[in-house]
C-alpha cells in the first residue's frame, strides 16, 4: 500500500501538486492533461524528487528504504528507453533489474538467470535476447523495459505513458501485460491513452489544478470527460479485449 499525506511537490516557486492526501490501496491508473504533475507524482513516490509532506510505502517513509530495498519494492517504467550502452545486449539489460539480489559483485547467480529466463519467457520475447537493445524498434524496447521490470520482481510496478510510442498493435500487446499484471503486483499506470486505461479497470487519479481526485468507477463516460479535459468525446479506439 502506498499512502500520500499532505504530499506537496514544487519546481522553484511553481506548485505542481498541493497537499495530496490519499490511500492507494491497489491498481491506480493517474490521468490528466499535459504538464499536470503525472510523472511528478510518480517520482515523489519513487523518492526520485525533493517534495513536502509524506509517501509511505507499506507504512514506511520512502526517504527511508535504501536503495536496493526500495528496487526490491518499486520499479518504475519510462514511456522510452533511453539507451547509453550501444552494445549492451537485451540479456544484459535485462539482467541488470536483478541487481538488487546480487550477491556477488562479478557475477549473477543462477536464480537471478532463470527468472530472467523466464520473463523473457512469459513476454515471448526470447528470439530477442541477443539483440543489442540499441537496436530494437520502440515497441521491443518497451517490452525489453517491462522485462527488466518484472526481472526485479518488485511489489509495485509503476508504469509511465507505455503506448505514448507504440503503434496500435504493440498498444494491445502491452496493455494486455499491464492487465495481466495486476494478478502479481499493484500496478500504477500514467496514461494518456483513455482506451488503455479503461481496458485496465483500476481506478482513476485524476490531476487538475495541483489537485488530485480519485474515481473508484464512473470515470470513463463521455460527461465526465468532457468536463474534465474540455473537449468532446466520442468513441473511436482500438479494441484492447
Ligand atoms: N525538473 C523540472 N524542473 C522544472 N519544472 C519541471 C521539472 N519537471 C517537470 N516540471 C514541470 O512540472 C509540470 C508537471 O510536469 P510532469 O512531467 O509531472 O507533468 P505530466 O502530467 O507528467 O505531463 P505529460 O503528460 O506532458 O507527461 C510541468 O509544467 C513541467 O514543465
Amino acid at each position: 500500500m502506498i499512502e500520500l499525506k499532505n504530499l506537496t511537490c514544487s519546481y522553484d516557486s511553481k506548485l505542481i501538486l498541493d497537499d495530496i492526501n490519499i490511500k492507494i490501496t491497489n491498481h491506480l491508473s493517474i490521468l490528466g492533461a499535459n504538464g499536470s504533475g503525472k510523472s511528478t507524482l510518480a517520482k515523489a513516490i519513487c523518492n526520485l524528487i525533493d517534495f513536502d509532506g509524506l509517501v509511505e510505502v507499506e507504512s514506511t517513509s520512502i526517504k527511508e528504504f535504501s536503495l536496493l530495498d526500495k528496487a526490491k519494492t518499486i520499479s518504475y517504467i519510462p514511456a522510452k528507453l533511453e539507451v547509453y550502452d550501444m552494445f549492451i545486449t537485451v540479456e544484459e539489460f535485462v539482467l541488470l533489474g536483478r541487481f538488487a539480489y546480487k550477491k556477488s559483485f562479478f557475477e549473477y547467480s543462477a536464480k537471478d538467470k532463470n527468472i530472467t529466463k523466464e520473463t523473457f519467457e512469459f513476454l515471448k520475447i526470447e528470439h530477442l535476447k541477443e539483440h543489442t537493445v540499441s537496436s530494437l524498434s520502440s515497441g521491443e524496447q518497451q517490452l525489453v523495459l517491462v522485462a527488466q521490470a518484472l526481472a526485479q520482481q518488485s511489489k509495485i510496478i509503476i508504469f509511465d505513458e507505455p503506448t505514448a510510442n507504440l503503434d496500435p498493435h504493440n498498444s494491445k500487446v502491452i496493455a494486455e501485460h499491464i492487465k495481466g499484471l495486476k494478478d502479481y503486483h499493484q500496478v500504477i499506470l500514467i496514461t494518456h491513452d483513455l482506451n488503455l486505461a479503461s481496458y485496465v479497470e483500476s481506478p482513476v487519479l485524476f490531476i487538475k489544478d495541483a489537485e488530485a481526485k480519485l474515481y473508484e468507477d464512473g470515470f470513463f463516460n463521455n460527461s465526465t470527460l468532457e468536463e474534465l479535459y474540455g473537449v468532446e468525446f466520442e468513441s473511436l479506439a482500438v479494441k484492447y479485449d
